[in-house]
This record gives C-alpha cells, sequence and structure tokens, in this order.
C-alpha cells in the first residue's frame, strides 16, 4: 500500500540507536550454524533479508531461537545439517544467496536456492565460477548465471583466486566454501571490500591471513560458537546523517554505528562535502569498531566519488545523490557500475525518482552528476521494490516543498523495519 509523505517544514531533533547490521547480522547466523556449539547474538537485525537467512538455517536442521534481537543457534557443526526437504528461500536478500552458495558448496547436503523476482535476475556467475573451480557441483540457470540454483554439497579444492569484481560476497562465498575444502585459499582483492567475514573467521577462532589486499584461509579448521555483538548498520545512519545535514534548524546524535573502516565511505563523504559532524567512537563491545555521531545541519559543498571509495560507500550512493542535490556545485560519482546489479539498477532508479522531484541530476555508465543546490517538491515515486530507493525517496520528503508519495514503503522492511518509527521519533511537526 502507498504511503503519503506531507511534512510541513520539519526539523529533526534526538537520539537514534541504529538498528543493527545487516551483513553482521547474516554472518551472525551463518557463523553460528557452520559453528560447534552454542553461538548468541546480541543486537540481532530482525529485517526481513536477515530472518530469510535464519529460515534457511532452519531447513537445514539448525536449531536457531530468536528472542528479540538476541538470537541464540545451537549447532554440530556444518556435518550434521539435515538435506532440507523444501526449497531454501533466500528472499530479497544477495547477501544470503550468495554466502549461501559457498557455504552449502562444501557441506554434505544437496539443496536448491530461489530468490524472489529481484534475486532471480541478479548475477550470480560471479560466484559459481570460482565455486566451480573449486570443485562444487552446482547447477542454475543459464549456465549458473541465475538462480534458482541446485547445490550437491561436496569436497572441494583450494583455489588463487584473483576477485574481477570488488564484491564482498564473492569474496565471502569463496572464503567461506574454503573453510571446507583442502588446501590453502588465496583471494586477491582489487580494492578492498567490507571485511566483515575475515574479522568474523577470527572471531570464531579460524586462522585467517590478510596483507595487502590478499587473504590466506587454510582449509578444514573448526569454527568454534562464541558471543557477537552486532553494532549498528552505518547504511542505515546514512539515512538519517543526511536527513541531519539538509533538514533545517536540525540535530540527530545516533549511537550503536558500526565503524568498521570497509565501511566509512559515507563519513569521508560527509566531511568533504563540508558536513558538521562528530564522532565519538569509544564503544567497544563487539569484535566490530562501533561509537556515536552526531550531525547538524550543515552547508555542504559537491565532491569527487569514485575509485576505491566506492566498496566503502556502494550502499549508500541513493542517498549521497539525495544530499548532492542540496550541495552547492557538482558531485559526481564514478566507477560504480556495480549499482546496475543491485535489488534494481540503481544509477537508473536514482536518477528517474530524484529527477521527479526537480533534481539536476544524469545517469552516466558507471555514476551520476548531480548540480545542486535544487530546491525539491513532492511526486509519486516509485520504490522498484527496493528498501533504498524508497529511505532515499522518505528522507527527500522532508526537505520538500509538497508530498511526496511512495508507491511500496513495505520493501524497506528487508534493512529497516523500524525507520519510520524512528523517524517519527525525532521529527518536530
Ligand atoms: O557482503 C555483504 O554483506 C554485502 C556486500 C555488498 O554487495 P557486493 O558484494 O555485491 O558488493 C553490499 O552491497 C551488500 O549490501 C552487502
Ligand atoms: C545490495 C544490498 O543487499 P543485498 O546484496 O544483500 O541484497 C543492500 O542492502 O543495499
Amino acid at each position: 500500500m502507498e504511503k503519503i509523505l506531507d511534512y510541513a517544514q520539519p526539523s529533526l531533533q534526538g537520539v537514534l540507536r541504529i538498528p543493527g547490521d545487516k551483513s553482521v547480522s547474516h554472518r551472525s547466523i551463518m557463523f553460528g550454524a557452520m559453528a560447534e556449539g552454542t553461538t548468541t547474538v546480541e543486537g540481532f537485525l530482525l529485517s526481513d533479508d536477515c530472518l530469510a537467512t535464519i529460515d534457511c538455517f532452519q531447513k537445514l536442521g539448525v536449531e536457531i531461537e530468536v528472542d528479540g534481537e538476541n538470537v541464540r543457534i545451537k549447532s554440530n557443526g556444518i556435518k550434521a545439517w539435515k538435506e532440507p526437504n523444501e526449497i531454501l528461500y533466500t528472499g530479497n536478500s544477495g547477501t544470503t544467496t550468495r554466502l549461501m552458495l559457498g557455504i552449502l558448496a562444501g557441506s554434505n547436503v544437496s539443496s536448491v536456492l530461489i530468490g524472489d523476482e529481484s534475486i532471480q535476475k541478479r548475477p550470480m556467475k560471479r560466484v559459481t565460477d570460482p565455486l566451480k573451480q573449486m570443485g562444487a557441483k552446482l547447477i542454475g540457470r543459464e549456465n549458473g548465471q541465475f538462480t534458482p540454483i541446485a547445490v550437491e554439497g561436496t569436497n572441494l579444492e583450494s583455489i588463487h583466486y584473483q576477485m574481477p569484481v570488488a564484491s564482498a560476497q564473492v569474496k565471502s562465498a569463496i572464503l567461506l566454501a574454503a573453510l571446507h575444502a583442502q588446501g590453502e585459499t588465496i583471494v586477491q582483492e582489487m580494492e578492498t571490500s567490507r571485511d566483515h567475514t575475515e574479522k568474523m573467521l577470527q572471531h570464531f577462532g579460524a586462522d585467517i591471513k590478510v596483507r595487502n589486499k590478499t587473504i590466506r584461509l587454510q582449509g578444514g579448521q573448526k569454527l568454534t560458537g562464541t558471543h557477537v555483538v552486532v553494532p549498528g548498520d552505518i547504511s542505515s545512519a546514512a539515512f538519517f546523517l543526511a536527513a541531519g545535514a539538509i533538514v533545517p534548524r536540525s540535530k540527530l546524535t545516533l549511537t550503536n554505528v558500526g565503524l568498521n573502516e570497509t565501511r566509512t565511505g559515507i563519513i569521508d563523504v560527509l566531511q568533504a562535502m563540508g558536513a558538521n559532524l562528530s564522532i565519538n567512537d569509544s564503544e567497544n563491545t563487539s569484535h566490530e569498531e562501533m561509537g556515536t555521531i552526531e550531525i547538524e545541519t550543515s552547508s555542504l559543498k559537491g565532491t569527487e566519488i569514485g575509485g576505491d571509495l566506492i566498496p566503502r560507500l556502494i550502499d549508500e550512493i541513493p542517498i549521497i545523490a539525495l544530499l548532492a542535490t542540496q550541495a552547492e556545485g557538482k558531485t559526481v560519482i564514478k566507477n560504480a557500475e556495480e549499482l546496475k546489479v543491485k535489488e534494481t539498477n540503481r544509477i537508473d532508479a536514482v536518477v528517474n525518482e530524484l529527477k521527479k522531484l526537480g533534481a539536476n541530476i544524469t545517469a552516466t555508465d558507471d555514476g551520476m552528476i548531480i548540480e545542486g543546490p535544487t530546491p525539491l517538491h513532492g511526486a509519486e515515486l516509485v520504490t522498484y521494490g527496493d528498501h533504498r530507493i524508497g529511505m532515499m525517496g522518505a528522507i527527500a520528503s522532508l526537505i520538500t516543498s509538497s508530498a511526496v508519495t511512495l508507491d511500496d514503503p513495505a520493501c524497506i522492511s528487508v534493512s529497516y523495519p523500524n525507520f519510520f518509527e524512528q523517524l517519527d521519533s525525532v521529527r518536530n511537526s
């Protein structure tokens, strides 16, 4: 059902505790299911994508109890999983689909993976190709390019793999397969992508070496159940960082924000644009860095975003584009062609929807160019079923001169189920 967002010149004030990181939440379940013993998770993100991951492992016979944001996983390790008698449904989640392929390849069960309409269009060959080189038995639509994909768990060999694309999902699928393969696997990245898998492997007791964008992992290592504290998701925080910067008379404090440096590109961009923000990174209860960020209404200037910054903010580009519409001068986003294979083609979706609001924005082959500042007006926006496009539209509505209609606000629960509740809690008027 559509949602009409009609806010009369609001300001934003208050404190928000940012909900759990989606990438770390997925991995906490996956690692807990592969490990021997009990794993307890604190701050788990109860979003549609992460619930899809839980559902897949429950179908594999892993005992998982969810009590609010606390999750308990009991497993006797990957060899104890049972063959699922149902298809594993990965919903809208690229992370679930791609990482599961790596994990299942080295298990001793046979299974079939399928996702929603968006997942069925997203490229899987980037994962199935290296996994097949490791000996994985995978059969997917169009030669392993798309789901549904059937996986027959088998004994895997190690691989020396030069990543052709900066993708943490590809890297993680290979590393998780490598854990159950024979010999040492080496993965070389062109640009450093998020390293939650590497950090969590260490946290669960594995020996992994990372140096100069080269990762080495010896196969046959056992993981041991442990306690995981999930930091808040900086990709979710990004929407409120942007809102705090562009909505007049605003000041927001965001607590519990994950500050892993492979994810903090949004902070670098806000600083380059001249935003009024401060970070206190003294909270230290997780194996991942976390802290509090304060942001105030800011005068922004355009900036250039490309190169190795892109993987550090890939999911934040929709909201950065909105920021850029309010910045003085030109913002150029380049080397971001990966946006075309996300939940939807995010270059086209961002450009189409921001244009409807009156933005001066042009799509390029590998990104977009935005000229600002431009006053924005209301319009009927399409989310394309993409949570990040939906949240970009909702934040834009805080500064539009008239109402914004979102066709499918429900898609936001893929990563941020309490987004509107949190927005209402800091919004005056
Ligand atoms: O590994 C992960 O948890 C993710 C990796 C990124 O995707 P790619 O690996 O396709 O870049 C990111 O866009 C996605 O939201 C989550
Ligand atoms: C791209 C995203 O997630 P996934 O690839 O897991 O669907 C995202 O959350 O923006």
